[in-house]
């Protein structure tokens, strides 16, 4: 491991790392009570004890219910929030607990509480403390599930969630120079046994890391991947963007019906048909983004019906209808399911 993976984060750095967020009025900082988020909260303080003028810093961790050492992990927070001299709230995610997708389900309740949290504190970013060896962790998982190119891009340094901006300050840091961070400020924090829990695929894939790195494969290599695929991503969406102008896909007259030419649609890359029929989808589907795998199948029957001059071809997929007819393919809303017991 190089050594500047060790070293502890400077205030210097951490200027750098907080610029982008200095005008924001408010920011929440999502501090679950380990050693990334920690490190989080106290670069944060400090960042911001630094400035005369700068945002309101305000620390939220959710307690899932999930674990009986979370309430005095929240305390703990709480404790060096007000030693820090942050404001601190704790939620609750009361919510039912389901048997299968239970990281899932978590996840998405405390995304949900937290941008609840942004808004009610006047806060227009939360701050995560996804770190570098989080980012190559998710580049890995999707390796292995197959995913395309936006989902190997991984995580983005900012995105927007629930209408609030989630932001990863952290995600060129390595872990082991937050560790190095509070080691050297004196801090403790909370040790998630669930990091390790085998039962899980995250932790699994965590626990192959070190033998990866001996290939060569460490997190800076996995990372940067990441990143160069994050620019082809976007360097595509620039190109669908065009392409949708191209084909003026959206159906003036009313803005849930979307149509285009098939010959001109047959004539653009896969990859950029993949993604205009996404688009399409997922806005007038309504049902989440619609899956890479689904999507190719689609778009393999839609190819096969063109070049066969097959006159009409209907599908449903992600709440949405495609059919082609007479030249032209539509994609427009489901019915709504009629429920079983009528
Ligand atoms: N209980 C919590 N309360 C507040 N923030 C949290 C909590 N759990 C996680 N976070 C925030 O999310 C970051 C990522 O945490 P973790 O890697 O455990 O999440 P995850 O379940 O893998 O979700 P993600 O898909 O966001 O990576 C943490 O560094 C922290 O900023």
């Amino acid at each position: 491991m190089p050594d500047d993976d060790q070293s502890p984060i400077s205030a210097q750095q951490a200027k750098r790392l907080f610029a982008d967020w200095k005008a924001a009025p408010a920011i929440v900082l999502a501090v679950s009570g380990g050693p990334d988020s920690i490190a989080l909260m106290w670069l944060a303080a400090r960042w911001r004890r630094a400035m005369t003028r700068g945002p309101r810093l305000i620390a939220v961790t959710v307690d899932h219910g999930l674990r009986s050492e979370a309430a005095r992990e929240a305390r703990d927070v709480k404790r060096l929030a007000k030693d820090l001299d942050l404001p601190h709230r704790t939620l609750r995610w009361t919510g039912v607990k389901p048997k299968t997708g239970l990281p899932a389900a978590a996840r998405a309740a405390r995304y949900r509480l937290l941008a609840k949290a942004a808004r009610t504190g006047g806060a227009t970013h939360i701050l995560t403390a996804h770190t570098r060896d989080d980012q190559a962790e998710t580049l890995l998982m999707r390796m292995l599930r197959g995913s395309g190119i936006a989902g190997l891009a991984a995580m983005a340094r900012e995105s927007e969630r629930d209408g609030v901006q989630l932001a990863r300050p952290l995600l060129d840091i390595p872990k082991s120079q937050l560790i190095a961070t509070l080691n050297r400020a004196k801090i403790a924090y909370a040790d998630d046994p669930s990091n390790r829990d085998a039962s899980y695929t995250r932790p699994r894939l965590r626990a192959l890391m070190p033998a990866l790195a001996e290939e060569g494969g460490d997190s800076r290599n996995l990372a940067r991947l990441a990143s160069r695929l994050a620019r082809a991503n976007a360097a595509l969406e620039v190109l669908a963007d065009g392409a949708e102008r191209y084909l003026a896909l959206r159906d003036r007259n009313d803005a849930s019906r979307f149509g285009f030419d098939a010959t001109a649609f047959a004539g653009l890359a896969e990859e950029i048909r993949l993604r205009l029929l996404k688009r399409a989808i997922d806005r007038v589907g309504h049902e989440g983004p619609v899956e890479l795998g689904k999507l190719e199948a689609l778009l393999g029957a839609l190819d096969r019906a063109i070049a066969d001059g097959q006159p009409r071809l209907k599908q449903t997929l992600a709440g949405a209808v495609i059919g082609l007819v007479q030249g032209r393919i539509h994609v427009d809303p489901a019915p709504p399911r009629r429920s079983r017991t009528g």
